[in-house]
């Protein structure tokens, strides 16, 4: 029986794509274990997986500012990098399957240091910092957009696309209605932040709200401990975070306004969703979102509204303009090839694994 050590994590962004491997490898008859930290949503997010082992192991944040805590991590991170070296010399995983965050690099190196072969993937246009420490110890860098090739060395990259969920494509819009309690005929907006929302956006919307309501209904994912009792609008929802619901809701949403996580937005694609993205800065994150949506704005497939230009009015400016021209951005994503994704991940790592078949 082959076995597959899983890591990633921070976000659920690092969390997805492992999500949607485990029912290939339990088809294959493969026994799959997890690495992730002790408090990182990745450990709540694989719980329910109860025939996946996860292993905790110690986690520093790989700073790319200076802080007082820069002084701690190294010790961390280096207690991970024992931990997960003993973890994998025990649990003798044939291969190591990276989505990264930093609790992916000690794990990376761990494999290293056994000889197990590690397979990378990269969700962004650009490689992550975690991914870029952990790409010299890894036999494959399998990416998301094509353009990421430009960004590795040649012989490690391996153009994937992207995984969706498949239970995203299940969604019933009828159901979605009643959740929210929409009964009117006007369109639905979806409001997503990212797996943790979006202050920024928040505000801006709560700015809005009063033009956004007259032309449509309003589901708001807003983040957790970040929904506000003072926006109340009769065909307004908050929630803080959807989980199986999710699948419904989008089926519903006519439009979605986002941030440009990758994961976010190619689910948003496979669904034909048009969409308005505010990127996060560079100051927020390294500048990977702005482009995530930069690629797609070139593909026709969303707007492009940068945080800095955000405003109630321009805010609900091009949201008007995204809904009035919703036809010619769905026909644009008709035309998205979606790769099998899946299927080609499972067929690398199954490759790497030191007892093929
Ligand atoms: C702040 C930060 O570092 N963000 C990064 C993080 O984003 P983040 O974790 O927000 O990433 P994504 O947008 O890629 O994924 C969010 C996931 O959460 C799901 N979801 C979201 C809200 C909700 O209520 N329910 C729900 O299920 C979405 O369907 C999606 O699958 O990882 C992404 C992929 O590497 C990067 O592009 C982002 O820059």
């Amino acid at each position: 029986m082959n076995k597959v050590m899983l890591t990633g994590g921070g976000s659920a962004g690092h969390v997805t794509v492992n999500l949607a491997l485990i029912p290939r490898f339990r088809k294959e008859g493969w026994s799959v274990d997890y690495i992730g930290s002790e408090n990182g949503i990745e450990k709540q997010l694989v719980a329910p997986h109860e025939d996946v082992a996860y292993h905790s192991i110690s986690t520093g944040k790989l700073r790319r500012y200076l802080d007082i805590q820069n002084m701690k991590d190294p010790f961390k991170v280096a207690k991970g990098v024992f931990q997960a070296y003993r973890i994998i010399r025990r649990r003798k995983p044939d291969v190591v399957f990276s989505k990264g965050g930093f609790v992916s690099v000690p794990v990376v190196v761990g494999a290293w240091m056994n000889r197990v072969p590690v397979i990378i993937h990269e969700s962004d246009l650009t490689p992550g910092l975690a991914n870029r420490l952990a790409i010299p110890f890894a036999r494959a860098v399998c990416t998301t957009f094509p353009e990421t090739e430009q960004h590795l060395d040649k012989g490690k990259a391996r153009y994937v696309g992207a995984v969706v969920r498949e239970e995203l494509a299940k969604g019933r819009a009828e159901r979605g209605r009643m959740l929210c309690e929409f009964t009117r005929q006007k369109p639905v907006l979806l409001i997503m932040g990212g797996s943790l929302g979006a202050r920024k956006i928040n505000e801006t919307v709560k700015a809005a709200m009063g033009r956004l309501a007259e032309r449509f209904q309003v589901v708001h994912l807003c983040g957790k401990g970040q929904v506000d009792p003072s926006v109340r609008y009769p065909f307004y929802r908050p929630f803080e975070y959807l989980s199986d619901e999710l699948p419904d809701v989008l089926a519903m949403a006519d439009i979605v306004l986002s941030r440009a996580g990758s994961n976010s937005i190619f689910e948003f694609l496979s669904l034909k969703k048009p969409m308005l993205l505010v990127p996060l800065t560079k100051e927020q994150s390294r500048g990977d979102q702005i482009l995530n949506a930069e690629s797609f704005r070139k593909s026709g497939f969303c707007e492009v509204l940068q945080e800095a230009d955000m405003t109630a009015d321009t805010l609900a400016d091009s949201l008007f303009r995204l809904y009035d021209s919703r036809e010619a951005y769905r026909s644009r994503m008709e035309q998205y090839e979606q790769k099998d994704t899946l299927e080609q991940l499972f067929r690398l790592i199954q490759a790497a694994a030191k007892k093929p078949g």
